[in-house]
């Protein structure tokens, strides 16, 4: 048997999420660096740090698929509450605007493995809302150096600099550090 490259993983990566918006934007951004499937699941929403979040749904993502697993968890942070996850309307009370998108991949290798978490940050303000209303907040955040929305911008323009896209950054070079291979292709 030849010897293994890195970490044998018993499948391919399932990418775990309820949002169909979510699941587009990392099928454009991964192409072909991470072959992976995709499942469409509603974990429960959680309370807590970003990361903790995060983690645990890798965790209950991994025990249901008994696979490896990658999720993520994104919120919008205040800078004015001091990067608490808000509301719009909250912020109207504050001068300062400024915000950051983050989001907060965890690949968990299955179920007995402790999750590992890559943290994405784009800074920017909130504006009033801008451009179509069809993923989540991005017509009221306008990253820093822009002067469009996320919603204005193109789709290729907002995944090139996008919390997505640097988190899942992270996601590449792990796995081209870890060298996984798969069960299956490992004779
Ligand atoms: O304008 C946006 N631009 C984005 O890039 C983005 N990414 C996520 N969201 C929204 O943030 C909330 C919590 O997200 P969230 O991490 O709990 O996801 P979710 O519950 O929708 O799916 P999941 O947890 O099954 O993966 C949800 O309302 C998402 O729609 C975004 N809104
Ligand atoms: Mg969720």
């Amino acid at each position: 048997m030849a010897a293994a490259r890195g970490l044998v993983l018993s499948r391919p990566v399932t990418f775990v999420t309820g949002n169909g918006k979510k699941l587009e934007e990392v099928r454009a951004i991964l192409g072909n660096s991470i072959p992976f499937q995709s499942l469409k699941l509603d974990l429960p929403e959680l309370q807590g740090e970003p990361e903790d979040i995060s983690k645990e749904k890798a965790r209950m993502a991994a025990l249901q698929v008994n696979g490896p697993v990658l999720v993520e968890d994104t919120c919008l942070c205040f800078n004015a509450l001091k990067g608490l996850p808000g509301l719009n309307n909250l912020l109207m009370a504050y001068d300062d605007k400024s915000a950051f998108a983050l989001c907060v991949f965890s690949f968990a290798a299955g179920p007995d493995s402790e999750p590992i978490t890559f943290s994405g940050k784009t800074p920017g303000k909130i504006v009033p809302p801008r451009g179509p209303n069809d993923f989540g907040w991005d017509p009221i955040f306008e990253p820093e150096g822009y002067d469009q929305t996320y919603a204005e911008m193109p789709k290729e323009e907002k995944n090139k600099i996008s919390h997505r896209s640097k988190s899942l950054a992270l996601v590449k070079s792990h796995f081209a550090e870890a060298g996984y291979t798969f069960e299956i292709n490992n004779v």
